[in-house]
């Protein structure tokens, strides 16, 4: 399978807790990929944790810096990219997002409760009805997550390791064609 990426990238995006991440590290594992979590690397950047970036400079401040940080990333090769799941809704980070294969986690709304219920290092989710707050995001922002090249349903009981391999199992499907050569003989 790597052969038949040749080396392209694959961003995972979708809804917090949506398994970005782990599902993100079990891709590169399979295929051999490094992984890069944008989050972990604006944190590094940064040496703020994503809470005490929201709090300190702001939601469009990190949203800059992610742009910044992703624009970067997307220069290399043979990476398995966790985003964060606001991502989508910058429209440049788009034309990064798009030198690579772009997956969609989509995880219901009841699963998410159940994996972020004890989690509080997501600000977006802080001081709100969590399942009513993660109903609103995802109803922002569906209609960008299905811009994704592929759209993987995922069901509660589901292991990292399954989705991993399903995903890795339906890139043929959506390869991207190698562009015409450039040659002109
Ligand atoms: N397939 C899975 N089955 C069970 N638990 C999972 C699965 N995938 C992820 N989790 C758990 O759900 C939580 C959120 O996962 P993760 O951090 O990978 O999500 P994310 O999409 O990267 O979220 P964010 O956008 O906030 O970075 C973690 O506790 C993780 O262990
Ligand atoms: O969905 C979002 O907007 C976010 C998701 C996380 O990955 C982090 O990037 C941050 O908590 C914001
Ligand atoms: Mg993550």
């Amino acid at each position: 399978m790597s052969s038949l990426l040749k080396g392209v990238n694959l961003y995972l995006i979708g809804m917090m807790g949506a398994g970005k991440t782990t599902v993100g590290q079990e891709i590169a594992r399979k295929l051999g990929y490094r992984f890069v979590d944008t989050d972990a690397v604006i944190a590094q950047f940064t040496q703020k944790s994503i809470n005490q970036l929201f709090a300190e400079v702001g939601e469009g401040e990190f949203r800059q810096i992610e742009s910044k940080i992703l624009a970067e990333v997307c220069a290399y090769t043979n990476l398995a990219i966790a985003t964060g799941g606001g991502i989508v809704t910058q429209q440049k980070n788009w034309s990064y997002l798009r030198h690579g294969l772009i997956v969609w986690l989509d995880v219901p709304t009841d699963v998410l409760y159940q994996r972020l219920a004890e989690d509080n290092t997501r600000p977006l989710l802080q001081n709100a009805d969590l399942l009513t707050k993660l109903q609103l995001i995802l109803q922002e922002r569906r209609s960008l997550y299905k811009q994704a090249d592929l759209h993987i349903s995922v069901s509660a009981n589901e292991t990292a390791s399954q989705i991993a391999a399903r995903i890795i199992s339906e890139i043929p499907t959506v390869l991207k064609p190698d562009p015409p050569s450039s040659s002109n003989t």
